[in-house]
């Protein structure tokens, strides 16, 4: 069975390029006429909103994890089928952790990084063995990508590490690796962050 729920990390922004939205919007297509459960931070701004709209548009489930202090500056998605709201950042990370069994990022700012350093160093850990697909649309990831390199170069972190995600060039690649990609077991990984 090929994975059900997957969690999107992105920008709360829109980003310069015209091909961040087209990707946004291809992902949450994609997540939706594939049958798979949109896992996001539930906000109704810049590609996180897009890629919610993008995969309620298809026919899609999608699950929203949002924090008590930023259901207003995120502007909290009205139409999602089950949105949830908690106390902190962290029991929001931990909750969209626990509901995917795997994770795409997209281009995004701070909070994006913040997001995919967590889970690929969770990863690293052995909390999880979760995939890992960042989607390095026209390039936005590039800086990222070289910085970890730097990390190996510099002998701060293992080759191994590159390994622990998967760069794929655009959303259908993505989406043939996450239909390809076998489910894995989520509930023994929570209990152990
Ligand atoms: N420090 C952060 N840790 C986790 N998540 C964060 C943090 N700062 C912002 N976020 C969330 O990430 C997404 C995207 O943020 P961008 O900065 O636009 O990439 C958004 O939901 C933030 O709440």
């Amino acid at each position: 069975m090929s994975v059900a729920a997957v969690a999107v990390f992105c920008g709360s922004r829109f980003g310069t390029r015209p091909a961040f939205l087209a990707a946004a919007r291809e992902m949450g297509t994609g997540l939706g006429e594939a049958g798979m459960r949109l896992v996001y931070g539930g906000g109704d701004v810049g590609l996180m909103g897009a890629v919610a709209d993008a995969t309620l548009l298809a026919g899609g489930q999608v699950s929203g994890v949002i924090p008590t202090f930023l259901q207003s500056r995120e502007v909290m998605h009205a139409g999602v089928d089950d949105l949830t709201v908690t106390d902190s950042m962290h029991s929001r990370k931990q909750l969209m952790f626990a509901r995917a069994d795997a994770f795409v990022v997209l281009p995004g700012g701070l909070g994006t990084f913040d997001e995919t350093m967590e889970i690929v160093t969770w990863r690293q850990l052995k909390l999880h063995d979760k995939p890992i697909f960042i989607v390095n649309v026209a390039g936005w990831a590039d800086a990222m990508l070289a910085m970890l390199d730097a990390a190996v170069h510099d002998g701060f972190a293992e080759t191994s590490a590159l390994a622990l995600f998967e760069v794929v060039p655009d959303v259908a690649t993505v989406m043939a690796r996450l239909t390809a990609t076998p489910r894995q077991p989520t509930t023994e990984d929570v209990s152990r962050l």
